[in-house]
């Protein structure tokens, strides 16, 4: 269902936002000027400016020694008669050049292996992980000094050894922006298509990496400066070549005899750190503008047509006691070119205390945006577009932060992958006691007797045990039910089951749902289940939701749907209900065997 406004100018405009290159975009960006202007002069200064310097920058005439600027010496001498001018046009080539070769090497080791480790995964990841853990333990400067100590004052060599030390920054990077851009479909489909690695890395994933990596070069060139006149400051450069450091020595160490010695390499130091770090900030800008443009530009969300028919109703809801949850006429949607795509359209949904209710439908069919938009949690680019929310009788949209105070407080949340949402670095007790003392203020000892009163709630044969357990340790059934004691643990009136039986095997199913069935009849507990099988409707709700294609088709009590569903797709769900899934009666045989086996075991 895409909802996508044609608009003809806002599209023009995005696309001619588009196609201007990243230089043109920087040309319009303050920033981007200033310090793209002062660097192209400082690069201009170290190319030209060794050609055109007045004096020879070593040559010593102790006639001239700390000769004050002017005349023959614009800028004066230093402390060895040498012309600071000439010195300092110099030093300029030498420092780029030795920030360039930190960034070349930095580049060349940091990129390929972050694109490798990205794409391919496997043992090149795990070395290479480890590997860039290591070099980034190591303190560069100490490394620094003892190559100094060994090599000898190579400027180069020093410069290149930083570049390795500091690629590891290349490879997180890079790393990072292809892991992200591996998990898209577009990849697979690449792959699925039968494209070469090296072409998917150099069509698709190449340019998923460009912005960050431009963004590191600049960050790293000011690093490298900075390093390398640290170390001609500290006297372990090569003397024989002007560097901004070294001049910072000189002056340093004659700052009352000639303090303006001290002036020209700081300003020198500073504003290149300063111009580099400034063209890092109107970079990332103008990497990012785009996407803000075509944000800005975007067309507003309309409801898309042709709306689906009203829901069929098997019984008014109307008159039911005050419902525990209300929404109404909800719809979610997600950017998607200069429009919107719409995954959840005009849902009306009513919860009464203590009921469950099924939202079911096939995969894709918008049950757990809807359940997460009710949560608050759809994706940072997710929107609900239009439509209300109302819990216990507030307006949650119209209370900011409201939905913050009720998660984990009022409206308790069960996950698909049990296993996936427990830390593995955590022991159960601490992952359910944590909430228990920072949301509800309990003191540890009460939390603790709190956690496991809660895992005997749940069914878990020796609390105690799976309390200390780590969440290996434990099965996906087990661990389904500690996550459904966590959504317990505050006693909320109402808990978001999202499939919270798919990823178990179906005895597990079976007493999963009779779990959550006895904690709705002992607590009162309501609880919203997402799920996409029938059988587990008839197992559990009290009332049903069918959506199809992000709208509610049909909805109403469970015995009435089931007794006569009037919608095609309700029924063909229940067809396939029929012809794939479990009977409840399987189900709960399969339980009862294993319950007999658990007990003769
Ligand atoms: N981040 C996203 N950006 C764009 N579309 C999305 C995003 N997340 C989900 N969708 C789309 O929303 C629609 C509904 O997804 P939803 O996850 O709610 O389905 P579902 O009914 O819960 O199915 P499943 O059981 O497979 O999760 C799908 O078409 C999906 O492609």
């Amino acid at each position: 269902m895409t909802t996508s406004i044609p608009d003809t100018v806002a599209l023009a405009t995005q696309s001619a936002d588009r196609r201007r290159s990243l230089p043109a975009r920087l040309a319009r960006n303050p920033l981007g000027v200033v310090s793209l202007g002062y660097l192209a002069l400082l690069l201009l200064v170290a190319v030209i400016g060794p050609f055109v310097i007045p004096h020879d920058p070593n040559a010593v005439s102790l006639a001239d020694v700390f000769a004050p600027p002017g005349g023959l010496y614009p800028l004066g001498t230093d402390s060895a008669g040498r012309d600071v001018l000439s010195r300092l046009v110099v030093a300029t080539s030498v420092s780029l050049a030795g920030a360039a070769v930190t960034v070349v090497v930095a580049a060349l080791i940091g990129i390929p292996a972050g694109l490798l480790a990205g794409y391919r995964g496997g043992w090149f990841d795990s070395v290479s992980a480890w590997l860039a853990g290591v070099l980034l333990a190591l303190p560069a400067i100490v490394v620094l000094l003892a190559v100094r100590s060994v090599t000898g004052p190579s400027m180069w060599l020093i410069m290149a050894i930083f570049g390795v030390l500091i690629s590891p920054s290349f490879y997180r990077v890079v790393y990072g922006s292809v892991r992200a851009v591996r998990e898209e479909l577009y990849i697979d489909a690449a792959m699925v298509s039968g494209l070469s690695d090296a072409r998917i890395i150099g069509r698709h994933v190449l340019s998923a990496v460009r912005a960050p990596a431009i963004l590191l070069v600049s960050a790293i060139f000011a690093v490298g400066i900075a390093i390398q006149a640290t170390i001609d400051f500290l006297g372990l450069g090569d003397a024989s070549i002007p560097t901004w450091g070294a001049m910072l020595a000189d002056g340093y160490y004659n700052i009352f005899r000639a303090p303006l010695l001290m002036l020209w390499p700081s300003l020198a130091i500073g504003l290149t750190c300063v111009a580099f770090t400034l063209l890092g900030a109107a970079l990332r800008d103008e990497t990012q503008h785009v996407g803000d443009a075509t944000a800005q530009k975007r067309s507003s969300w309309t409801p898309p047509a042709p709306r689906p028919a009203a829901p069929i109703r098997h019984d008014s809801d109307s008159s039911d006691p005050a419902p525990l949850l209300e929404a109404s006429g909800l719809s979610v949607a997600y950017p998607k070119g200069a429009g919107w795509t719409t995954v959840v359209d005009d849902v009306s949904l009513r919860i009464a205390p203590g009921e469950v209710h099924a939202l079911v439908g096939e995969s894709g069919s918008g049950k757990t945006q809807t359940a997460w938009s009710i949560l608050d949690l759809l994706p940072e680019n997710g929107r609900v577009m239009a439509g209300t929310i109302t819990f216990e009788g507030e307006d949650l949209a119209a209370a900011a932060g409201a939905v913050d105070r009720l998660r984990g407080r009022r409206i308790g949340y069960v996950p698909q992958e049990p296993l996936s949402n427990l830390d593995p670095s955590y022991t159960i007790g601490h992952q359910l006691t944590e909430p228990l003392r920072v949301v509800m203020g309990m003191r540890r000892k009460a939390a603790k007797a709190r956690a496991l009163e809660l895992l005997a709630q749940v069914g878990i044969p020796d609390p105690a045990r799976t309390y200390r357990s780590y969440p290996h340790e434990i099965s996906g059934g087990m661990a389904q039910r500690v996550l459904i004691a966590g959504a317990l643990s505050c006693e909320p009136p109402l808990v978001i089951a999202d499939e919270p039986t798919t990823a178990l095997d179906v005895t597990v199913q079976a007493e999963i749902l009779r779990l959550l069935r006895r904690l709705r009849d002992e607590t009162g507990v309501a609880i919203l289940m997402v799920t996409h099988n029938f059988g587990v409707v008839a197992d559990i709700a009290d009332r049903v939701s069918v959506m199809r294609h992000g709208s509610i088709v049909e909805t109403g009590s469970a015995a009435a749907i089931f007794a006569d569903p009037q919608h095609d797709y309700t029924r063909s769900l229940f067809g396939a209900l029929l012809t794939a899934a479990p009977s409840r009666g399987a189900l709960a045989a399969a339980a009862a065997a294993h319950d007999g086996e658990g007990r003769s075991a």
